[in-house]
């Protein structure tokens, strides 16, 4: 790199644009979408699609939404050709659909167009030629009034060969290619030529396209742009004033955003921002971002994942696991305090409120994407996230006490694995540091012993089988009693929950008590069909936890 980049780059000139309007506006609409999925995303594409691709990515589009879609560069090949025609021979263009084609100013190319839209019932002819200065000087050598000539000529050209098929119903579009790098004024003076061969009016208009060919300047400048020619173009109630932002600089959604708000009326992109070299814009991200603030966008998400996956087959390219809305980790939180404040959110949220929602700004649901993946834990995670996946995919609502406990141990266990940690592995985990699969109760009695209650009961605590007999001022106090008695140690009760798991006649009680051991302050848990069984078992859990053994004190001495 240089030390003085001034040396080789020159910075972008501001607009000089008096009371620029477009900071204060409020996008309160969606604008007009056109799709270049299958042109100029087409174009760009190390092996552009076949027939079948194309076809496909057609109808998603069409299901999506798209009124107006760019189908190809029919004179630029006979696959692009042919697939024009297939879409028309074929009768598959749905009634509320417009195609569009895509021509340069060169007049057997224009005219191999119009044969490629034979018979097509409506149809966007967009036609551009090079107009900024580097263009205009190495590409076509041409002074500003051979730029013009050229544009008007062929503009001329178009109306008059759709003239010859009265049977469709024609849109005219111009692109004055790379507006982004050309004068503003000269821009306006082609594109006043144009719209003058034209003559479009309210009621017929034509689309007038400002393409950032290549996005060189902070979307404010481009804004500027965008507004300038809002307010300074002829025929103005006769064009509908579209953008087609590239993505160069990484801030083509922004330029859009901000183009709207400075007159634009129509956003021209592909889904998920393919395109020449960075891309175009990303439809999906300026959709989505109007639908956050609560503007329907007019095209439908619901089922993102099938989009991307389709798009991702038909343009051969994955879409990022943090793309924005869609990628595959675009709604997960691995951060303990994220996790945490999420957890919270939702456990506040009542149905029917609005979305407000720490780090998620849009409910994945709606998208057709699951909670599921929101919180992920690994070694970055605290004991909100851990306790949310447990709660959400196995019912159990872990106390806060134990949540802390039980996330030191699935710490431990990250540090050594050195991988995330999905829900199941959780589960998994908590079954076997609580012994739940390990902690047996076989017949149970309790009986009344004037106001005591007296136990006896069979249990297995990691394959060894014991019988135990207490007494106490209920059910858990006596099971402490007969641990008390058949261990040796000192056990007692310091905290306790339980909580109903599923409902109906499959409903189980989880239970974890709090307990002291010796020296010991830990967790036990226990799940099982009988609520007082749940408590007994939880009891169990803590002590083969406390590793104080669960054979009679004079046995462990004997063993010792
Ligand atoms: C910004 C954009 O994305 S615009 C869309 C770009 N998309 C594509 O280019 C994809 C499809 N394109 C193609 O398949 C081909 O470029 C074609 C079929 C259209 C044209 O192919 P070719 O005739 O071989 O020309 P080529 O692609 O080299 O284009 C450059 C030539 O067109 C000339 N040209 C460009 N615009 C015009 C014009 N309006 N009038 C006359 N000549 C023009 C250039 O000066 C250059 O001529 P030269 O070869 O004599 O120097
Ligand atoms: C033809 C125009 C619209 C284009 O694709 C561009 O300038 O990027």
């Amino acid at each position: 790199m240089l030390s003085d980049p001034a040396q080789k780059y020159r910075a972008f000139a501001p607009v000089r644009l008096a009371e620029r309007t477009w900071p204060d506006a409020v996008i309160t609409r969606a604008p007009l979408w056109c799709s270049v999925d299958l042109r100029d995303g087409n174009q760009a594409l190390i092996e552009p699609m076949d027939p079948a691709r194309k076809m496909r990515l057609f109808s998603t589009l069409v299901d999506i939404g798209f009124k107006e879609i760019e189908v190809g560069f029919p004179s630029a090949s006979q696959a692009d050709f042919d697939f024009v025609r297939q879409l028309i021979e074929g009768g598959l263009i749905p009634d509320d659909v417009t195609i569009q084609v895509l021509t340069p100013a060169r007049e057997p190319l224009i005219r191999r167009t119009f044969e490629a839209l034979q018979g097509v019932p409506r149809a966007i002819v967009h036609v551009y030629n090079a107009t900024a200065p580097m263009m205009r000087r190495v590409v076509l050598g041409l002074d500003e009034d051979g730029i013009v000539e050229l544009a008007v000529s062929h503009a001329r050209l178009i109306r008059e060969l759709a003239a010859g098929h009265p049977e469709t119903q024609w849109t005219f579009q111009y692109s004055p290619e790379m507006f982004s790098g050309t004068e503003l004024e000269f821009s306006k003076r082609v594109v006043d030529a144009v719209t003058a061969e034209w003559a479009p009016t309210a009621e017929r208009k034509c689309i007038i396209n400002l393409p950032s060919t290549v996005e060189h300047s902070t979307p404010n400048v481009f804004a500027d742009m965008v507004e300038w020619m809002h307010r300074h173009l002829q025929r103005r109630e006769a064009i509908v004033l579209s953008v087609h932002p590239h993505n160069d600089r990484g801030t083509g959604t922004a330029a859009a955003e901000l183009a709207l708000m400075a007159g634009a009326d129509r956003l021209e992109g592909c889904l998920f921002g393919n395109g020449e070299r960075t891309g175009n814009l990303d439809i999906v991200n300026v959709a989505l971002n109007l639908y956050s603030q609560g503007v329907s966008p007019g095209l439908d998400f619901s089922e993102i994942d099938d989009i991307r996956r389709t798009v991702e087959h038909c343009n051969q390219l994955p879409v990022p696991a943090r793309h924005p809305y869609v990628g595959d980790l675009v709604y997960t939180s691995f951060s303990g305090s994220h996790q945490d404040a999420i957890k919270k959110a939702f456990a506040a949220r009542k149905e029917g409120d609005v979305w407000e929602m720490p780090y998620l700004p849009i409910d994945p649901q709606d998208l057709g994407r699951s909670y599921e993946a929101v919180i992920r834990v690994n070694s970055q995670s605290g004991k909100g996230g851990i306790a949310y996946l447990l709660e959400k995919e196995y019912g159990l609502v872990l106390p806060r006490r134990l949540q802390m406990e039980f996330s030191r141990r699935v710490q431990q266990v990250m540090d050594l694995e050195g991988r995330e940690l999905g829900a199941a592995d959780l589960w998994a985990l908590f079954d076997r540091e609580y012994r739940l699969e390990r902690v047996a109760l076989g017949a149970v009695r309790l009986e009344e012993a004037g106001s005591a209650m007296r136990v006896q009961a069979q249990a297995t605590v990691e394959g060894q089988a014991l019988l135990l007999h207490g007494e106490g001022n209920g059910p858990v106090d006596a099971f402490v009693a007969a641990l008390r008695a058949h261990t040796g140690a000192e056990v007692q009760v310091l905290d306790y929950h339980e909580h109903s798991l599923g409902a109906g006649a499959q409903a189980r009680a989880a239970a974890y008590i709090e307990m002291r051991v010796g020296a010991q302050v830990l967790f036990g848990a226990g799940v099982d069909a009988n609520i007082v069984n749940a408590s007994l078992k939880a009891l169990l859990s803590g002590l083969a936890r406390a590793g104080t053994g669960v054979m009679p004190a004079a046995a462990q001495e004997q063993a010792a």
